[in-house]
């Protein structure tokens, strides 16, 4: 019977990363996507800007919207200090089922929680569930439609604090343009916008970093 893209993925890791090895999957993956198969993973351009920004934020919590493969969740986690944690949701259960072997597999189930479910459910029951306070990093990568309602939600529930970093990805393509109006004209938000491209392709994109003023 017929393989997902996300079982080759994950066959591919298996196959040429190491066990316990997390930047070896992050390299597999993105052989893979070069090589084989193209894959909506954040990928290794953007993957560089996301990386710098987790390292300024050095976050002790971090949210991340949209798991997929977990590429950008194990690509987070290798830069987390000891006792960090990153919660990540993740709507699709296929895709939660590769997500918890990859994450497995770089060795970072200690550090990840992956939700599965609507992040529109989950958003609310941070503190009762995972007894979250606030978040010094949210990643949002999952449905376009998404970005604002959760990013609403978010405010609402009160879990960002002065100085919590939202970085948003494929703001230009798919494009986020509800997003990308709200949050660059909020006077509680200061904006920066990341210049790069679609995931393995030449075609424009960028990430969208705002720091919340409180
Ligand atoms: O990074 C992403 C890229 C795309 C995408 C799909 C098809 C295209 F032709 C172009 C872009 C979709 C995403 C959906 C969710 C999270 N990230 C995505
Ligand atoms: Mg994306």
């Amino acid at each position: 019977t017929q393989t997902t893209r996300p079982q080759r993925m994950l066959a591919a890791v298996q196959k040429s990363a190491t066990r316990g090895d997390p930047r070896s999957v992050v390299k597999a993956i993105d052989q893979f996507c070069r090589q084989k198969e193209w894959a909506m993973n954040v990928g290794d351009e953007k993957g560089c800007i996301l990386d710098s920004v987790v390292t300024e934020v050095n976050p002790a919590t971090v949210l991340e919207l949209g798991t997929y493969c977990a590429y950008s969740t194990v690509r987070i986690a290798s830069l987390l200090p000891p006792d960090a944690k990153l919660i990540t949701l993740e709507f699709n259960p296929h895709n939660a089922a590769i997500a918890r072997q990859v994450i497995a597999w770089a060795g970072l189930g200690d550090k990840i929680q992956l939700v599965e479910g609507p992040s529109g459910d989950w958003i609310p029951k941070m503190k009762e569930k995972f007894g979250i306070e606030t978040f010094d990093l949210v990643f949002l990568d999952h449905w376009k439609d998404r970005y604002l309602p959760d990013t609403k939600l978010m405010e609402e529930c009160g879990l960002l604090r002065k100085g919590s970093v939202l970085l948003a990805d494929n703001v230009i393509c798919p494009g986020t343009p509800d997003y990308l109006e709200y949050i660059r004209n909020s006077p509680r938000y200061k904006s920066q916008y990341f210049r790069s491209h679609l995931e393995y392709t030449k075609v424009e994109d960028g990430l969208e970093k705002s720091v919340f003023l409180g």
